[in-house]
């Protein structure tokens, strides 16, 4: 009897956190978006079980403490998952989510982390448990910044974001927004952990893309102090640095399409 107490007790008084709670039909979402995946989007990863990866993201996180989160609690998961990216098909981004993925729905054989099963299945989604009760938390979870830094989804996607710059080969794309004034930011989840987990034994250019608002002047380009620490950092690692800029957004998405146009450069 005092057992079930303390398991209602928990699950009636789930801790207040100050972040938004788990999405509804988190589970119903990840099995959908997975099967969606591997017999639409890429079909060649049919042969995955959706139903062990949903099971696999439920047991990294369930009934332990939400501010607990390692690594390893999403080794199972990533065991599962494990997706290779072609070689010069890599696309990073930074601030600028909306029209990296605008630039991969364009020039289909690109990817973001989105167009992989795991960023895929996972985007614009939170979740969280509670400790010792198999029920997720609806009503909050923890912010990254006001209860901890080591939450499930910040873990999940440091881990993710650091998997796909390591698997990341040949010549690597990044999309930064050159309407803000710091498009590269060393604090980013790009700046952070991205750059510096691309292997110069297989990586041997970063190119970056300074992209603005249509209709709006740059407030950043290849040539300002933000990029040029990007250049350096790069550098250092032995791997070759080239920008882009003086692009608008609707002319990027133009000359991706037809890069021989003249206006294109
Ligand atoms: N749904 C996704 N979220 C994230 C991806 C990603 O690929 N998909 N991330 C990070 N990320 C989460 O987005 C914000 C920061 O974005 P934002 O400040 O706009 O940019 P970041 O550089 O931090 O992150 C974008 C960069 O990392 C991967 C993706 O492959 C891009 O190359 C922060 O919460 C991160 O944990």
């Amino acid at each position: 009897v005092v057992v079930g107490v303390r398991m209602w007790r928990h699950s009636s008084e789930n801790m207040k956190w100050n972040g938004t709670g788990s999405t509804a039909r988190f589970q119903e979402i990840i099995l959908e978006r997975c099967y969606k995946y591997t017999q639409s989007v890429q079909p060649e990863l049919r042969g995955r079980d959706c139903q062990k990866i949903r099971e696999a993201f439920r047991n990294a996180f369930i009934s332990k403490d939400p501010c607990s989160a390692t690594e390893e609690d999403y080794h199972p998961l990533m065991k599962l998952v494990n997706q290779m990216v072609p070689c010069d098909k890599t696309v990073f981004w930074s601030k600028s989510k909306e029209l990296a993925h605008q630039y991969t729905k364009v020039q289909r054989d690109m990817f973001t982390l989105e167009d992989t099963l795991m960023g895929y299945i996972a985007d614009d989604l939170n979740w969280c448990g509670v400790a010792g009760s198999y029920e997720m938390n609806y009503q909050s979870c923890p912010h990254w910044k006001e209860d901890c830094s080591n939450n499930f989804v910040s873990v999940f996607w440091d881990l993710v974001s650091k998997r796909f710059a390591e698997n990341a080969c040949g010549v690597v794309q990044v999309v930064l927004n050159g309407s803000i004034s710091n498009a590269f930011d060393r604090k980013s989840t790009f700046g952070r952990v991205e750059v510096h987990n691309l292997n110069p034994m297989k990586v041997h250019t970063l190119q970056a893309w300074v992209i603005h608002d249509l209709g709006k002047s740059p407030s950043d380009s290849c040539s300002g102090s933000s990029i040029n620490d990007l250049r350096q950092i790069i550098r250092q690692r032995n791997i070759k640095f080239t920008c882009q800029d003086n692009y608008s957004s609707g002319k990027f998405l133009q000359c991706v399409k037809k890069p021989g146009d003249s206006s294109c450069r």
